[in-house]
């Protein structure tokens, strides 16, 4: 299937017991799917399956034709050394690299394409700042710019709007709709479900051991919530995102309560 993933009744894990096990499922090409779960539940083991980049306990992976390699990837920002001295116009450029390879001649249309995509996260006129000198938000952008860039079939974001405000989260989503009208395959693991609920069809929730995977309102049950986060059916939605309830001011990222119920309200 192009552009598409089939999990083949996969297992990962990094010692004895797996982290998690059973789990199948499909990301359709053109679809929009959410990773879910509490702190712990496997959502960075399973990114890391995707990419090839943890060897699979069982089961298999078909990627439709597709190597890993070349889809779009947004680690989490804490995993990302920004100290490295690199410009916002490098950066872009880097998501090209397919392209030029490492240390190919840069032509005037690949300019012209990184200008373009640093436009679309309104990052235009930063070209030759540090990357160490971006904010947290204008850094997620650029990186945003590098997905852009780099055009892939599929695209996996783990944990895209951590620490965001809510214009940021608001732009960024708008891109993440974009690619799915143009087809792409889109993977974000996220911790907000009213983010999931509000924006992303389907949904795999990791619980206990395994996943629960299909249209994003057969899963986020009361039931099945429980089960992944637990007895007390309180859940943290982080501010900053426009989806929390009675969402406060910009850049406020203090955890809110949400019960099940709210997240369908
Ligand atoms: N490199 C590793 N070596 C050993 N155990 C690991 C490694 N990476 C993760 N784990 C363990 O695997 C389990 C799942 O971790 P993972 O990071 O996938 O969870 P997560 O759902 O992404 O968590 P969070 O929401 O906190 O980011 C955890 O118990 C974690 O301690």
């Amino acid at each position: 299937m192009a552009g598409g993933l089939t999990l083949h009744d996969i297992a990962a894990g990094y010692d004895r017991t797996p982290v998690w096990q059973h789990v199948s499922g499909t990301f359709a090409p053109g679809s929009l799917t959410a990773i879910a779960g509490a702190n712990g539940a496997g959502k960075s083991t399973l990114v890391r399956a995707l990419l090839g980049e943890i060897p699979l306990r069982a089961g298999r992976i078909d990627y439709g034709g597709q190597h890993p390699r070349d889809f779009g990837y947004l680690p989490q920002a804490r995993d990302i050394d920004r100290t490295f001295p690199l410009c916002v116009a490098d950066l872009v450029l880097s998501g090209a690299w397919r392209v030029t390879g490492a240390f190919g001649a840069v032509s005037a249309g690949l300019r012209e394409r990184a200008a373009h995509c640093l436009r679309h996260v309104r990052l235009s006129g930063m070209e030759e700042r540090g990357i160490g000198d971006l904010s947290a938000g204008q850094f997620q952008r650029l990186l945003f710019a590098r997905l852009l860039m780099q055009d892939a079939r599929v695209i996996i974001l783990d944990e895209p709007f951590t620490a965001l405000d809510a214009p940021t989260t608001r732009d960024l989503l708008h891109l993440v709709d974009h690619w799915r009208d143009e087809g792409r395959t889109v993977i974000a693991v996220l911790h907000d479900l009213r983010q999931i609920t509000q924006h992303f069809p389907n949904v795999v929730l990791l619980a206990q051991g395994t996943a629960h995977w299909g249209p994003t309102e057969a899963v986020l049950t009361p039931a099945l919530l429980e089960r992944a986060y637990g007895g007390n059916a309180v859940f943290a939605c982080p501010m900053g995102a426009d989806s929390a309830p009675d969402a406060g001011a910009a850049g406020d990222t203090r955890p809110r309560d949400v019960s099940p119920g709210d997240l369908w309200a």
